[in-house]
């Protein structure tokens, strides 16, 4: 059997907007709960998220009872960590803090098995290949992983053309947060200056054919951004849904 196909990877050039969700609890019950909630990926976010590698390994498993496609954040470049998360199962990797198209190479070439890359062959005993139930994972793996790279600075937004045109990267997130900080607006990702850049920026990653994405929380900022036809929208965290939710229901009485 091949490796499973990636209909998230798939999807991304269909022309639709996928809606996301970051899902940063840790609590694989939460990631259970989101991935039967209708969207089409969430993200476990091993960046800000208090999650090492088992707990993003019960949060795949938890994930996997519902319909939303699994993306894992790495908490950087790391080769190794990006090794281990496609070995447990993680198909679709978002990298984030790019700023170079060297950079972008290395991080593609982690994902893929030699020759076009320099992933580690340890298939035989990774989740990822059903334990070496897949007796064909080695062979088809690297077409079902999916590359999204975060650029979230001036330096990377300097670099961005250079990245796109990297082979293998399969789409580029725009970290509006960390844009913002960057620029000078911490804390305030919809000021004029922050969304200017990021507008230019989704425009030209989509112009380059490769996929666009990015999260806000912000209902008219994500209608626009769908406008724009960005093809990964997360539009919402769970931590943040939560909180928000619970406040209300306390306002309430
Ligand atoms: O820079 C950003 O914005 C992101 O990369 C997303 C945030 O890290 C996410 O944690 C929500 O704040």
């Amino acid at each position: 059997m091949p490796a499973p196909e990636n209909t998230f990877k798939k999807r991304l050039t269909s022309g639709e907007t996928q809606i996301g969700l970051w899902v940063g609890l840790g609590d694989p019950s939460v990631a259970e709960l989101a991935a039967g909630c209708g969207f089409d990926w969430l993200v476990i976010d091993a960046e800000h998220g208090p999650n090492g590698l088992r707990d993003v390994l019960a949060q795949l498993r938890a994930a996997s009872h519902g319909t939303a496609h699994p993306v894992v954040r790495v908490k950087d470049d790391n080769r190794a960590d990006i090794k281990q998360m496609l070995d447990i199962g993680a198909q679709t990797l978002l990298v984030p803090m790019i700023e170079s198209a060297d950079q972008a190479r290395e991080v593609v070439k982690s994902m893929l098995y030699p020759p076009d890359g320099v992933r580690g062959v340890g298939a035989a005993l990774a989740r990822a290949s059903r334990y070496g139930g897949e007796a064909d994972y080695l062979a088809t793996a690297n077409d079902q992983v999916c590359l999204l790279l975060q650029v979230e600075s001036r330096a990377g937004l300097d670099a961005l053309d250079d990245i796109l045109a990297v082979k293998g990267v399969d789409g580029v997130f725009i970290g509006p947060s960390d844009l913002a900080a960057d620029m000078g607006h911490r804390g305030n990702p919809a000021h004029p200056e922050v969304q200017e850049a990021v507008n230019d920026a989704l425009t030209r990653i989509r112009q380059a054919g490769v996929a666009a994405g990015i999260l806000t929380s912000d209902r008219t900022l994500a209608k626009g951004y769908a406008d724009l036809g960005v093809e990964f929208l997360a539009v919402g965290s769970d931590v943040g849904t939560l909180r928000s939710g619970l406040t209300a229901l306390r306002q309430a009485f």
